[in-house]
């Protein structure tokens, strides 16, 4: 295994992260798991991303991070030309789908609120106050800053995408180690955690589940990697019905290719007592609105107003239900 002084600065305060909290299992499998998560190969952009993160400048030390808010944001002193020399770096890591961030002064106006599903969440959990939380499929990582922001001891991000890790990394080069090196991200996906793990207090899997072909197998590996009396906070999309409805759309739902199983929440109540899971409930449910998913400057691609049927917004283009989106909460038994 490289010694830590011979990683990168993003890897070396991971693996010091993996050490610290005992995940020996897991720590063997990350020179691997870096290797083949970041490997160029995987993206023709990909150099050009660890490029632009790499070319930020040094910072000033005195900064005010905010991470208990609903902008992530570094407040520091940067001079007009250097404010643009990193507006134009971060928009290098295009599209931007989660946040909303602040950095230096340059506003990530995100595709997505995702401070609005945190607020919709942030409610419903037990104090992550000195809490071990595993955030799956965690995008940029704007989660994971606010669960360190409400006082997680360890967050962990875990998203295949090597775009969402440059585009954490460069959220983290303007935070430096203000959040006291709590916040983390490793670029696998649930697949690659250790089996039977039963280490996080709290595992969050948002927006993933749906993307899943084996939707209990999914919940089953969450359940490995809470140790017992944890919590899982699951958010998906749902349809209207009861506890025996699922649906299963074709090719396409909302335009994007790899969507499974939406079950109804009394439906994903159920799969989660069959799965063992206690005391499964839901605190929210409701419509994806249009103000909380759209293009933005930072991600000029389509949104879900191009993805519903432009003449029956309650309808998607290929006639399914518009988005609508629950989270349940669940325990492992201990
Ligand atoms: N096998 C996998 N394992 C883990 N993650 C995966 C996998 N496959 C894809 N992903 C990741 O799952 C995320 C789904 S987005 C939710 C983001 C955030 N959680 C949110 O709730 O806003 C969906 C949405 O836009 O809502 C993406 O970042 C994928 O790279």
């Amino acid at each position: 295994m490289a010694q830590p002084s011979t990683l990168p600065d993003d890897q070396r305060a991971l693996y010091q992260a993996f050490l610290d909290q005992g995940l020996t299992v897991w720590l063997s499998r990350l020179p691997a798991q870096l290797e083949k998560g970041l490997d160029r190969r995987r993206h023709g952009d990909l150099p050009q991303w660890e490029k632009a993160v790499a070319k930020l400048p040094a910072l000033p030390d005195e900064r005010r991070v905010t991470l208990d808010e609903s902008t992530v944001r570094v407040d520091l002193d940067l001079d007009d030309s250097r404010r643009r020399q990193c507006e134009s770096l971060l928009k290098k890591l295009m599209p931007w789908r989660k946040g909303p961030y602040s950095l230096g002064g340059i506003e990530i106006d995100t595709e997505w609120r995702s401070d609005w599903k945190w607020q919709r969440v942030a409610p419903h959990l037990a104090s992550l106050e000195g809490r071990r939380v595993l955030d799956v499929g965690g995008g940029s990582g704007y989660h994971a800053w606010r669960m360190a922001g409400a006082g997680a001891a360890f967050a962990l991000v875990i998203d295949p995408s090597p775009r969402f890790y440059w585009q954490f990394q460069a959220v983290r080069h303007f935070v430096g180690d203000a959040d006291g090196g709590r916040t983390h991200f490793l670029p696998v996906g649930i697949e690659d955690v250790p089996d039977n793990l039963g280490f996080f207090d709290t595992v969050f899997s948002m927006g993933v589940l749906y993307h899943r072909p084996s939707p209990l197998e999914h919940l089953q590996q969450l359940k490995d990697a809470l140790a017992p009396g944890g919590e899982l906070v699951l958010e998906t999309l749902v349809v209207e019905g009861d506890e025996r409805t699922v649906m299963l759309p074709g090719s396409r739902y909302a335009a994007m290719p790899n969507v499974y199983f939406l079950p109804s929440s009394a439906a994903l109540c159920h799969w989660l007592e069959r799965c063992g899971f206690d005391n499964a409930r839901v605190v929210d449910e409701g419509l994806t609105t249009l103000d909380e998913q759209r293009a933005t400057e930072w991600m000029t691609y389509q949104s879900l107003a191009d993805f519903l049927d432009p003449d029956d917004r309650t309808r998607t283009l290929e006639g399914y239900p518009a988005p609508r989106r629950a989270v349940v909460i669940a325990d492992r038994p201990r």
